[in-house]
Parts: structure tokens; C-alpha cells; sequence
């Protein structure tokens, strides 16, 4: 039989029209390698359509199993020689499965369960990899001897495993997937996974509910999205398990967000982190920075960030639209760079075309909470330092730069360029799970969009019936709440107890970038402790340097302890007594923890030098008392497992008396007092009134009536966009 047929003059037009395929890492490929791709799925497409779905009798589609191998081969040869026509395959190279061309019909992308197969499965997946590979030992040129019966083997396996996995997917679309199995290097990643398994994980969450898992499918499924939702709706708890998922099947996700609080929470990087800048950098113009991003430390930065299958950004509200079109502009740029060749100019490059260069976006947030920090400080193009005109518009003075006014109601991420070319799935998630109270659930959705109160509803938010007694109260800015904390720590009379945190690091030598990342510095929070030493890049994280408690001491929970017993991150009470136990007796409660948690516990456990460590006893305002054991938070970084870790150990608790609302953002509370004399952002409302969970949580003091009247949430650029925005229904994601 010859191998070299003529392409099938359908398909052969099809893919005159087909825009060109990408390969797997995102590069156009030749009109010849798409070719072979369409020619592949052709022929695929036609052994499942005439083959009983068992395969009974697969003996008569020999000649077409023959078929499909040899254009397998092609296909790899023409996409790994990328631009070259005479490229040749080394004999024993292994082949891909060619990506799927637009004339095969809307498939869901290639759902690869990896290390989450089930032991039979994985199996059959395996069987077919190592068949997969003996047949790949055979040469190209040899196609008319490949073994026939290890074909027909490959085909059989390939369906077993598509109808115990995917078992509607078949009725869908009459195609069964490749199975996908880790290789030895992914299972021997994925175990030291497991044995490190991150704080994040540790942590107890609630089950999705339906609408949240409809968006998790969407990201399963590889959508760009953009999913939001009322403070309160689960986004964080979507994220965690979005991340989680999509690192079970074997992608490089990365988390950001905006502030360090917010991403250390999170356990993700800042976007600065993750794209390798400092805030200094954004003084460069946009070439520059594109420059600078992929040559810095031998392109280490860019080597990472061409790696990476997922980004998600969270607290989008608060991120700048030109930072958001900068991400863009240098990932594209970045991603389209050929690894060997570094002076690959912009326009040559095909990620460029794509948006964040092919990766797959998801953000989340809310815009009717905190808005972005003093937008719009240097020129997108230029870097030049812009000058306010007035209040709403700044501009740039270089005289040779091209950009002009930045208009502040452009702040947002959703109104840059970049924005509009993510092709985002929009999803509005709609139960609030923070509140459950409708009145109150009422007031704060009037308050997120920017309806204004009535004389009445002020009336009920001023003069409730509340019980705020040991509240917390949010205060708008730093200087008062420590003002008001380290009072009342005062009036105890008790002596103090003292925590040092216990930082420490884990870095896997194979993520290069990481190198400088972990820098211990003297701490100096305890003169008795002078070679204290934290990690500088702890410096935003919640669990604090030095902690001292006091018996009869109001404190926040930072942690979600025990959801059934309602203990979670945000719980309020009072400590009663301090439990005191020996650091042997603290190391055997947690034997099975991951490795790196012990360390970090046995670290914080050794500053006591060997004397019993006071545990605080806390009477939570649900009526629960419980000993508070210091915890580990585990941050992981890096593009793949093992991960390098960064951890901070220590009693999670910090003084219940104040908090800002920045610090507050994301968190629920008890029971709070709120004081808005001195807000200066309307979104501040809103991100306050909606810490509480109930209204008779809730008190507001002061001049708050002002705040109420005045600083309406709602900005009108937001409500347009939400409601210019074609949201899906929840039954589209289903
Ligand atoms: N499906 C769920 N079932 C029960 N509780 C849930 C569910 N999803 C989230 N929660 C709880 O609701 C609270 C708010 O969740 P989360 O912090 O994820 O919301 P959010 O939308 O990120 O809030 P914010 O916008 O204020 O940051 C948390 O206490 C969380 O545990």
C-alpha cells in the first residue's frame, strides 16, 4: 500500500478555508502539518462511524487503522519540524495525537483525567501507551509493516477506555478520545504532590453548589471566563477548586491577584510576581517591557510563563486596565518567542495573535467591590509619569509618545483592548451563601448596584435591633485600627503571651526563576529574639510576625478550623485561658500531616527552647470553645510538582478589636461595628456592609449615615458594563 496518497479533495478544500491549527504549544502550524492533522481526524472520524461500537470485528478496518498511523507520523514529523518541510523524525520518536480541525465539529476539548484515573482505567491507558510506543519504534518509511494486530489492540483500548470515561460524550459526537496517561516524570510529580500537599488543601471547604460547579465545568472544559457574583457567592471557594481540578489533569495553573493580602490568601503569587516585574518596571515603555520580560535572568521569567495552561486572576476589580492590557501585550509577546531563538521579532510570532499569547484566562471578582489603586501612573506607552488634567483625567507629556488622555472611568480591566479579545463565558453566580437573611441579602444588592437607600432602609440599617457585643470594628484606614487595637490590649490586665511566626522555604531547584525569591531577613519583632528571621516575601501575610495575646482578649479566626462546628476563617471570640503542652505532645497530633507542614509547626514549636507552649483556649460567639494549635499556611510556586513551598507557622488568631476594610475584603464576619465617617470610596460600603452575615451582626456608628447617603456603590461605568453583559444561563453551562 502507498503511503503517500493524495490528501482527500473534501477535506483538502475544508482546509483551504480551516484557519491553520495550532500545536500544542500554541504555534501556528504548516499549511502541510494542519494538513496531515485534518487528514488524521478524517480518517479517525471514519473508523468510529463505521465500526460497531464494540469493535467486534475491527479486521476489515485494517487498512484504515494503517492509514491513520502513517498520517499520525506525518503529522508529528511536519509539527515537530514546525517550519520545516524536510524535517525527519528521529526513528525512535514517539507521536502525538494532531489537533483537531475545525471541520470535525464543536468537541469539547480533550478532557485529560490524568492522575485522577481510576486504577482500571489507568490500566487501559497505559496498556495503550506502551502499544503506542512500540509502534512508534517502527520507522515511518516501514509503515506497510506495522503490526496489524497491535492496531486493531490500540483501537480496542482507546474505545474501552473512552466509554468507561466519557460514556455521553460518545453519544455526543461519535469519537472516541486518546487516552491520556502521566508520564513517569508527571506520576512521580503528582505523588510528591500529595506528600506536600499545601495549606490550601489542608483547609476544610464547603461543598459547590450547582451553579458553582457548572463554572468549574467551564474551566474543566478550557473556556476563557469571567465569573462573578455578590460578596459572598463562593468565588474564592470556585477558584480553590478550579485550581484543584485543573492541576488533576496535569496543567500549569497559576493563581494572582492584585495585592499580596489578597494573593498570599489565596495561595497564589501578585501579578507583578508572576509576570517578573516590579512596580519600577511599568516606568518602561511597552517594548521595553516586552524586552525586558523575556531576556531577564537568561529568560527564566519567560520560559515560566510560556509553561503555563491556566491563569487565574483574582480580585480582577482591582486590577488597572492598562496592567491587564500590559499582562496581554507581553505574554503574547513573550509566548510567541521561539525558546532558541531570542531575537524572534513581534510580528513573526503566532501566540501574539492570541489573547495572554494562548492561555487560558479565568477571572473572577466583583467591580462593585474595591476598585483599583491609584490607576493610570505611568504611560502604557511610554512609562512616563502621567499628570492629572482634573479629577477624572490624567495625560501624558511625552511629546513623542502616541497615547494621550487616560480617563479615569477607564480604570477597569473590563475596558481595555485586551478585555474584549478573551472571548470570555460570563457567568453571574446568584446565591449568596454568607447571608441567608432576604431583607438584608435585599439591602446589600441595592447597595452593590448603586440604587440608592430610602429614608426608610437607612433608617433600618442606622436603628436595627443588633447584638454587636466584642464585635470587630472595620475601619477605613490603617492609622485607627491600630490606634484602636493596641488600646484595648492595654486595658487587659493579664501578662502577654508571645508568638513568633516560624517562616520557611522548600525550593525545588528546577524552577530556576525562584532562585532570589526566598530572602530571610531579621525581623526584629522581639528584642529577646534577635536572630528571628522572616521571609520577605511573607511580609502581606495575614498570620502575623509576632502575635501577643491576653487572657480575655477579643480574636479573629484566619483559618477555616472545623466548618461543622462553625469555625471558620473570620469566627469571633474571646480567649478564656491559655492550655499549656509540650511541643512532643503538639508534633503527635499532626504525624500525618505533609512533611512540610511538621517542619514548620516543629520550627515555631522551638522558639519556646523547650518550654510548654500556651495554647490560647477561645469561646467562639457560636458557644464553641476550643484550643487554637498554631497552623501552617503553604503557599506553592512554581510552574510544576514538586512544587517550591513557602510557609509561615503560627497561632492563627489575630486581636478582634479592628481591621480595615482591605484586610477585611473577602472575609465573613460575626459580628461587626462598622464606622464609615472616614471612608473615602463608595465601594468601601458595600465591601464593609457585606462582611457580616447578619443585620443583627451589624451595627454602624458614627457619621455612617453620610457614608450611606453619599457613597453610593455602583459606579456607573460598572453598572453599564454588567448590564451590557450577556451573561450565560445557568442551563447553557450545563
Ligand atoms: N456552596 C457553598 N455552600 C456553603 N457555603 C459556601 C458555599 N460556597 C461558599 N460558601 C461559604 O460562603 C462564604 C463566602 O464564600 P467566598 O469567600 O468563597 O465568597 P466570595 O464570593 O469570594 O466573597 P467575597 O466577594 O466577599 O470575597 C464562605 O464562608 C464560604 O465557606
Amino acid at each position: 500500500m502507498s503511503r503517500k496518497r493524495e490528501a482527500d479533495p473534501d477535506i483538502a478544500n475544508e482546509q483551504h478555508e480551516a484557519p491553520l491549527l495550532l500545536d500544542p504549544w500554541g504555534r501556528e502550524l504548516t499549511p502541510e502539518a494542519s494538513r496531515m492533522a485534518g487528514e488524521w481526524w478524517a480518517v479517525r472520524q471514519h473508523i468510529d462511524l463505521i465500526s460497531d461500537e464494540k469493535l467486534s470485528d475491527l479486521g476489515s478496518e485494517a487498512e484504515l487503522l494503517l492509514e491513520a498511523a502513517y498520517f499520525r507520523r506525518e503529522y508529528t514529523r511536519l509539527a515537530a519540524g514546525w517550519r520545516r518541510r524536510d524535517h525527519v523524525l528521529q526513528p525512535n520518536a514517539r507521536t502525538y495525537e494532531p489537533p483537531m480541525p475545525k471541520f470535525v465539529g464543536s468537541l469539547p476539548p480533550h478532557p485529560p483525567v490524568v492522575p485522577a484515573l481510576a486504577p482500571a482505567l489507568y490500566e487501559v491507558a497505559r496498556t495503550y501507551q506502551q502499544l503506542q510506543k512500540s509502534l512508534d519504534r517502527v520507522r515511518c518509511d516501514e509503515g506497510p509493516n506495522w503490526p496489524i494486530s497491535d492496531l486493531i489492540q490500540i483501537e480496542r483500548l482507546r474505545r474501552e477506555y473512552h466509554y468507561q470515561q466519557y460514556p455521553r460524550l460518545w453519544n455526543q459526537c461519535g469519537f472516541c478520545w486518546e487516552p491520556r496517561v502521566p508520564d513517569a516524570d508527571l506520576i512521580q510529580a503528582v505523588e510528591n504532590e500529595a506528600l506536600q500537599e499545601s495549606g490550601q488543601k489542608l483547609e476544610e471547604r464547603p461543598p459547590l453548589c450547582p451553579e458553582q460547579e457548572a463554572v468549574v465545568k467551564l474551566a474543566e472544559q478550557g473556556e476563557n471566563i469571567f465569573y462573578t457574583g455578590s460578596a459572598g457567592c463562593g468565588k474564592s471557594t470556585v477558584l480553590h477548586e478550579i485550581r484543584r481540578r485543573l492541576r488533576a489533569q496535569g496543567k500549569v495553573v497559576q493563581v494572582v491577584a492584585p495585592t499580596g493580602i489578597v494573593a498570599l490568601a489565596i495561595g497564589g503569587t501578585t501579578t507583578f510576581s508572576f509576570m517578573g516585574w516590579t512596580p519600577d518596571n511599568l516606568k518602561k515603555p511597552l517594548k521595553e517591557l516586552c524586552g525586558m520580560t523575556a531576556f531577564k535572568a537568561n529568560g527564566e521569567t519567560a520560559k515560566d510563563l510560556r509553561e503555563v495552561d491556566t491563569l487565574i486572576i483574582d480580585e480582577i476589580s482591582m486590577v488597572e486596565n492598562t496592567f491587564f492590557e500590559r499582562m496581554d501585550r507581553v505574554l503574547r509577546f513573550v509566548r510567541g518567542l521561539n525558546e532558541n531563538d531570542k531575537k524572534v521579532p513581534l510580528k513573526t510570532v503566532d501566540p501574539a495573535d492570541l489573547p495572554f499569547g494562548g492561555i487560558q484566562l479565568i477571572v473572577t471578582g466583583d467591580f462593585c467591590q474595591l476598585p483599583p489603586v491609584d490607576p493610570f501612573k505611568h504611560c502604557f506607552g511610554c512609562g512616563f509619569e502621567l499628570e492629572k488634567i482634573d479629577a477624572d483625567t490624567k495625560t501624558c507629556h511625552n511629546r513623542n509618545c502616541s497615547e494621550d488622555l487616560f480617563m479615569l472611568e477607564d480604570q477597569y480591566a473590563f475596558s481595555s483592548q485586551a478585555w474584549r479579545t478573551c472571548n470570555f463565558k460570563y457567568v453571574h453566580l446568584k446565591t449568596i451563601h454568607r447571608q441567608q437573611d432576604g431583607m438584608f441579602r435585599a439591602l446589600l444588592e441595592k447597595c452593590r448596584a448603586g440604587v440608592p437607600f430610602s429614608e426608610d432602609e437607612i433608617q433600618i440599617l442606622m436603628n436595627h435591633e443588633s447584638n454587636t457585643q466584642d464585635a470587630l470594628r472595620l475601619l477605613p484606614t490603617r492609622w485607627e485600627v491600630k490606634q484602636k487595637n493596641e488600646a484595648a490590649f492595654k486595658r487587659l490586665q493579664d501578662t502577654p503571651k508571645s508568638y513568633l511566626c516560624h517562616d520557611g522555604f522548600y525550593w525545588n531547584k528546577k524552577h530556576v526563576r525562584l532562585r532570589d525569591k526566598f530572602r530571610m531577613s531579621p525581623s526584629g519583632a522581639d528584642p529577646n529574639h534577635p536572630h528571628h528571621r522572616t521571609l520577605d516575601e511573607l511580609k502581606d501575610h495575614r498570620f502575623e510576625v509576632h502575635l501577643q495575646l491576653k487572657k480575655g482578649m477579643a480574636v479573629l479566626l484566619l483559618v477555616n478550623l472545623d466548618l461543622g462546628a462553625g469555625l471558620c476563617n473570620g469566627s469571633q471570640g474571646v480567649i478564656v485561658d491559655f492550655e499549656c503542652v509540650r511541643s512532643r505532645n503538639l508534633m503527635s497530633k499532626i504525624h500525618e500531616k505533609p512533611k512540610a507542614y511538621k517542619r514548620a509547626i516543629g520550627g515555631f514549636a522551638d522558639s519556646f527552647e523547650g518550654e510548654d507552649i500556651p495554647l490560647p483556649v477561645v469561646r467562639f460567639k457560636n458557644g464553641v470553645q476550643r484550643t487554637i494549635p498554631p497552623e501552617c499556611q503553604i503557599n506553592e510556586l512554581g510552574n510544576f510538582a514538586p512544587y517550591s513551598l513557602m510557609w509561615r507557622a503560627q497561632i492563627p488568631l489575630m486581636a478582634g478589636y479592628a481591621l480595615t476594610i482591605h484586610k477585611a475584603q473577602g472575609m465573613t464576619l460575626e459580628r461587626v461595628i462598622i464606622d464609615l465617617d472616614r471612608a473615602f470610596q463608595a465601594e468601601q460600603v458595600y465591601v464593609a456592609l457585606s462582611r457580616a452575615k447578619t443585620l443583627e451582626g451589624l451595627k454602624l456608628v458614627g457619621r455612617s449615615t453620610t457614608a450611606l447617603e453619599g457613597l453610593l456603590a455602583g459606579n456607573p461605568v460598572v453598572r453599564r458594563f454588567m448590564e451590557e453583559t450577556k451573561w450565560m444561563e445557568f442551563e447553557d453551562i450545563e
